[in-house]
């Protein structure tokens, strides 16, 4: 699969709330109640990512998780970064 090019990914943002283009990945920062809640959703985000087998780059801080998506075979950001972006946004919100 080819990286998309940085216009044909910024384009595409328009249609997601809460993203932006970082250090060659989609990004988002999100923040939660409590560790719990934070945990949950790595859980069924991880559920999902196995399905698609596709994994994100994310670190959790108590209640908050930060996530970068790119895919490591093309070397930069695809339309399966965009496909797991689309379902941790359903996740969360
Ligand atoms: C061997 C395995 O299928 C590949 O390494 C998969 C696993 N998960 C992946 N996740 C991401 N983000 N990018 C990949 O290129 C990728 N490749």
């Amino acid at each position: 699969m080819k990286a998309l090019t940085e216009e044909q990914i910024v384009d595409k943002l328009k249609d997601f709330q809460g993203w932006d283009y970082h250090e060659n990945s989609l990004h988002t920062a999100l923040e939660f109640e409590n560790f719990k809640d934070a945990f949950t959703v790595m859980t069924r985000i991880a559920f999902e990512a196995e399905k698609l087998n596709h994994h994100p780059d994310w670190s959790n801080v108590y209640n908050t998780l930060e996530i970068y998506l790119s895919t490591h075979d093309a070397g930069g950001v695809t339309e399966k970064d965009f496909e797991l972006a689309a379902i941790i946004d359903q996740l969360v919100n």
